[in-house]
């Protein structure tokens, strides 16, 4: 079964899954974003937001914390393949710390245009 082709993807899934757990159970930021994403949920469903702003809230929490996923793979590889001070290092884990910035932002210029209306009406 593990040979086949859908014994592979199944466990592929097993694997990602493991990994997702992993970065919840010991990533401080993916956590606090975890609870953003829940008081977010709350939110949602308290302000009875549309389907298309669900939809747009569910990307930029996804987009976040994916990439949040990404930095955290990218800072171990760092530190895995140089684990002493060096600036290129440094440069490394800035940039990916860089892009889950961005997606935070957009994430907040996101939220702010989905929950404006629905307080201001
Ligand atoms: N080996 C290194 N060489 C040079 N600069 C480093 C090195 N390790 C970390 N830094 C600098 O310190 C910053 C923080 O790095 P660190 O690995 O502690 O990540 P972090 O932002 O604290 O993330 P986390 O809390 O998820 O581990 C980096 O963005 C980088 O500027």
């Amino acid at each position: 079964m593990k040979n086949t082709f859908l014994g592979k993807r199944i466990m592929g899934a097993v694997y990602a899954f493991r990994g997702a757990f992993v970065l919840l159970k010991t990533e401080a930021s993916l956590q606090v974003q975890a609870v953003i994403a829940i008081l977010m949920t709350v939110l949602g469903f308290y302000m009875e937001i549309s389907t298309t702003d669900w939809i747009f809230q569910t990307i930029a929490i996804g987009l976040v914390m994916s990439l949040e996923g990404a930095n955290t793979a990218i800072e171990e590889i760092a530190d895995f393949i140089h684990p002493d001070f060096h600036h290129k290092i440094g440069l490394i884990k800035d940039l990916a710390a860089g892009a889950v910035f961005i997606a935070s932002i957009t994430a907040i210029i996101i939220g702010v245009l989905i929950y404006i209306p629905y307080f201001t009406s």
